[in-house]
């Protein structure tokens, strides 16, 4: 199905060029984990960080858009490798990132193992964030199968808590299209449990595919 990922992102984005990016966005993830989980520091030793931090910060000009490199407007099929999006952006430190694979079957997979910054109720991984992720899995498969869309309708339905701390394993596929209207399904199984189920509508664009 079309081109693999592979090759299009020597032309697109390729991560290897950008190896300070992709690290400082990784050391920045792990520092977000051990703000919000660390109980050996103290408020006092917390407090200096926060002045290192602010130190850090303001020796990086910061801009006001995420910076990133367009997907290719597919088909195409393989490993997604994103830049700045906050689902699978390797240079976003909110960003998993989720690993999205474009099967030859036309379908999607994907596996991230959820921050605790995402915790809900329960212990678990917060509903928003789940949703999030399928919203994403769904909305990456049909950029990869060529289809520029925007989510119209998202419907969730939550079968189980999902566990934090496990791997996610998220999959995608089309389910039907009418028009330009293309409904898409997505599902969450921890442990080979379906957690999440999802169905989402999708509007196709009038014009030519966006970056
Ligand atoms: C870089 C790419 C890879 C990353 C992927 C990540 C995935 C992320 C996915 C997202 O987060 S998308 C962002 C969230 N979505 C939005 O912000 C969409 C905001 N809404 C809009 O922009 C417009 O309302 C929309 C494009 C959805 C539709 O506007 P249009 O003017 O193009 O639609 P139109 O009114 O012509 O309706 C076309 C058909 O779609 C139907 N429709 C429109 N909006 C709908 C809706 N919201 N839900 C269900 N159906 C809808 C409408 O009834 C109609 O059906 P019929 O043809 O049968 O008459």
């Amino acid at each position: 199905m079309g081109q693999d990922w592979t090759q299009l992102e020597r032309a697109l984005f390729d991560p290897a060029g950008h190896p300070g990016r992709v690290a400082v966005a990784e050391a920045v993830r792990e520092l977000m984990r051990a703000v919000a989980t660390t109980t050996a520091a103290t408020d006092d030793e917390l407090g200096e960080v926060a002045g290192r931090l602010r130190q850090i910060t303001a020796g990086i000009v910061a801009g006001d858009r995420c910076v990133r490199y367009p997907l290719p407007t597919g088909p195409f099929s393989g490993r997604v490798l994103g830049s700045g999006d906050p689902v699978f952006g390797m240079f976003n430190p909110v960003a998993g990132p989720l690993v999205v694979t474009i099967e030859p079957d036309g379908t999607a997979a994907g596996v991230l193992t959820p921050s605790p910054l995402f915790e809900g109720p329960g212990g678990a991984v917060h509903g928003g964030y789940t949703a999030f992720l399928v919203d994403a899995v769904m909305g990456t498969l049909l950029r990869a199968l060529g289809i520029s869309a925007l989510t119209g309708t998202l419907s969730v339905r939550y079968l189980a808590l999902t566990p934090l701390a496990r791997p996610l394993h998220l999959s995608a596929w089309v389910e039907s299209t009418d028009g330009r209207k293309v409904t898409a399904a997505a599902r969450i199984t921890v442990d080979g449990r379906p957690t999440v189920t999802a169905t989402g509508l999708f509007i196709a664009a009038a014009g030519p595919a966006q970056g």
